[in-house]
């Protein structure tokens, strides 16, 4: 398995917290990882690459404005920026991109910065934060929203609060594994998260140190390939990931479809065991389904003869998928954000795009499962998140082929 893109992403903005080196092993090898390496390198970080990782020294930030194009290319832009806060007192930086699915507020993250001690305008898409000292103040600050803890402000007040003077409290914090990872990395450097009682405390350090981190595993890429051979009635054995890093959730939705998934010594297997049924779903916070499976899921209960229904409660809205399946064949309505999926196996090939990266994971999962021969378009926002998922699909058995993506398209 590729190491995971969101704690790639969110272990690069944290490397800019440390006044040494840090080393990132397993980074996987997809576009965001490299914009956001593009983005440190832009403020002054010096970066290079190690065998299958990157070394990142942002001893001194020579600048703090974030490169805007680069810095709309991504979603986890504002913790990059407060990384830059906390380490220079200033950061200007543009508001995120990402996947566009659905509208993604970025409020809590400026307020995370506004707690911190900033001053904040707002002027053409563009922020600029100031922080009167050299360090952020210490905070107190609720991570919930009406979907959940927010994993990315989490992040984001995390990262300022280690480089706090004094000590800070998040309430609600998410409980993804990323914030996990990002804990245990600042303790790595010197940082003090404690848990208390469902909250972070965080004393603030002056300095983080020189620390190396293994990025995990990717959960989403295991879990899209799982996903991908149960839609072809198939068996699959991914290495380098355990059951452990899947959702129980996830976990007992397969089995309830009817596959069965074991550990191996190298990793887990995923069989089909009988005619598969369909089964419905709801999103949720760690530990339940995650969002980034969704589409893949609801491609795969797509093809399955019954019916099931798909709600997404981490982002307001997530069905992007729904009109490339339709034209695949799909029976989907989608009724106050949740889906109702009439399964068939008569898919058939079509021309189809898709504008995100689980979007376009999803249409190719159904598109293996359909009758003949499909053009899926895209792939340059699958390159987002996944080092080569054509070429693992291939080597799986899949007749697959990646073909020049749309010109024009970056
Ligand atoms: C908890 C969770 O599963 N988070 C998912 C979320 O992370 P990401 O960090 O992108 O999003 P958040 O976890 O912050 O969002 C959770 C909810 O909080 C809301 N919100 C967020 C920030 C903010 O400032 N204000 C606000 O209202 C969002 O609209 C959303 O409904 O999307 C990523 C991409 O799909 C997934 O990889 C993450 O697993
Ligand atoms: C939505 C995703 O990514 P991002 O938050 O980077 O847009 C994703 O990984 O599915």
């Amino acid at each position: 398995m590729q190491g995971s893109k969101n704690a790639g992403m969110l272990l690069s903005a944290a490397a800019l917290l440390v006044d040494g080196q840090v080393v990132l092993d397993n980074l996987p090898d997809v576009t965001d990882v490299a914009i956001g390496s593009r983005i440190g390198a832009h403020l002054g970080a010096t970066t290079s690459t190690t065998p299958g990782g990157l070394r990142i020294a942002a001893h001194e930030l020579a600048d703090s404005d974030m490169d805007v194009a680069l810095g709309r290319r991504i979603r986890h832009t504002p913790s990059f920026a407060a990384a830059v806060l906390a380490r220079t007192g200033h950061v200007s930086f543009p508001l995120p991109g990402g996947d566009g699915f659905c509208d993604r507020p970025v409020d809590l993250h400026i307020e995370a910065m506004r707690r911190a001690g900033a001053r904040l305008v707002e002027q053409d898409g563009l922020i600029r934060a100031d922080l009167d000292g050299s360090r952020p103040r210490a905070f107190t600050m609720d991570l919930g929203t009406r979907y959940g803890p927010s994993l990315g402000a989490t992040i984001t007040a995390l990262l300022l609060a280690s480089r706090a003077d004094g000590t800070s409290t998040l309430t609600n914090p998410s409980a993804e594994p990323e914030v996990e990872h990002t804990v245990r990395f600042l303790r790595r450097a010197g940082g003090a998260v404690a848990e208390r009682e469902g909250n972070l405390v965080v004393a603030g350090a002056a300095r983080l140190t020189d620390t190396t981190y293994r990025i995990p595993p990717d959960r989403m890429e295991a879990g899209t390939l799982l996903i991908a051979a149960a839609a072809t009635g198939g068996t699959v054995s991914l290495d380098g990931i355990g059951l452990a890093d899947l959702t129980p959730a996830f976990l007992a939705w397969l089995a309830r479809l009817g596959t069965e998934v074991a550990e191996t010594e190298q990793g887990i297997r995923l069989e089909v065991v009988r005619d598969l049924v369909p089964h419905s779903l709801v999103t949720g916070p760690h530990p339940g389904f995650p969002t980034d499976l969704q589409p893949q899921a609801t491609a795969l209960l797509a093809t399955l003869p019954g019916r099931a229904t798909v709600t997404e409660r981490v982002h307001r809205q997530r069905s992007s998928h729904v009109p490339g399946l339709t034209t695949l064949g799909a029976r989907i309505t989608d009724s106050d954000g949740t889906l109702h999926v009439t399964g068939t196996t008569a898919l058939r090939g079509a021309i189809i795009t898709g504008d995100d990266i689980r979007c376009v994971a999803a249409l190719l999962t159904a598109a293996l499962a359909a009758d003949g021969e499909s053009h899926v378009g895209g792939a340059h926002q699958l390159a987002r998140g996944y080092a080569d998922l054509p070429g693992k699909l291939a080597a799986l058995g899949a007749d697959v082929a990646l073909v020049p993506d749309e010109p024009g398209r970056a």
